[in-house]
């Protein structure tokens, strides 16, 4: 089986400005050496204003941290006041879009369809999906937090092809733990990773499945990512508070390395 590299992605969500992004990252970069760099792969996820400064600095000082949006219109160019194409972030240098992810769909009403549309505009423009699924809490005390993530899963990737899937990165984020400080337990996180896994390998073959890097996202912190990482099906984190601060982050990245 291949071994997965595991990604540690900080998504900022609406917080630090463009001046604000540059220190960040040159601090990332200053604290991470390039062995860590070697056992993980590191990316920023910062507001679309953000961007073009983090290119120009991961550019211009050849940084080996990835970057990406955090959202990206189902368009591909036209009449669509406030969106950003696929296009005009892959002309960034961005690797990565979050697609679906839970405040997206609380705040703006994002369904299964247009999360699919979302995810099929990126891969257009050979941005790669951070696709978000996840279950809110009534689901969860119901039991259904499986069923429920599996199902915005085969949503989201109606019409994606294996070769497109081969590349794709999952994020499991109960929406529970999202910013509570609630983590789920290692097992919990086991439970709905290893069953997404189990529906890509349904959806295209064992291989693509085994390719496919699968995060989990609530709540990560330094002190309780290892346990996450423990887990056979957890490859990496997507991390919201706790990638803000980067001393933190950087922390997170090595227990990472450590555990994985
Ligand atoms: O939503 C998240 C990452 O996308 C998780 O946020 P917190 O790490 O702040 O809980």
């Amino acid at each position: 089986m291949m071994a997965r590299t595991p990604l540690f992605a900080g998504n900022w969500k609406m917080n630090l400005n463009h001046l604000e992004a540059i220190n960040h990252v040159q601090k990332l970069a200053f604290s991470l050496t390039g062995k860590d760099f070697d056992a993980v792969e590191v990316a920023v996820l910062p507001p679309f204003t953000d961007l073009r400064s983090v290119q120009t600095l991961v550019d211009g000082d050849k940084l080996r941290i990835v970057y990406g949006a955090q959202d990206v219109s189902p368009h591909d160019s036209g009449a669509y006041t406030g969106e950003i194409s696929a296009a005009m972030l892959a002309k960034l240098g961005c690797t990565y879009a979050v697609i679906g992810h839970s405040e997206r769909r609380q705040y703006h009403a994002e369904g299964d369809e247009l999360v699919n549309a979302k995810v099929l505009a990126a891969y257009r423009h050979s941005l790669t999906p951070i696709l978000c699924v996840g279950e809110g809490l009534p689901v969860r005390q119901a039991g259904g937090q499986v069923a429920h993530s599996v199902a915005q899963l085969d949503g989201a990737l109606a019409k994606v092809t294996a070769e497109q899937a081969a590349s794709l990165v999952v994020a499991y984020e109960p929406v529970w733990a999202i910013g509570t400080g609630e983590v789920a337990t290692p097992d919990d996180a086991q439970e709905v990773c290893g069953a997404l896994r189990v529906r890509l390998a349904e959806l295209y073959d064992g291989d693509v499945a085994a390719a496919i890097r699968i995060l989990y996202g609530g709540s990560v912190k330094s002190d309780n990512v290892a346990g996450i990482m423990a887990m056979p099906d957890v490859d990496g984190a997507l991390v919201g508070g706790a990638s803000l601060d980067p001393a933190e982050f950087v922390k997170i990245c090595r227990f990472g390395e450590l555990s994985g």
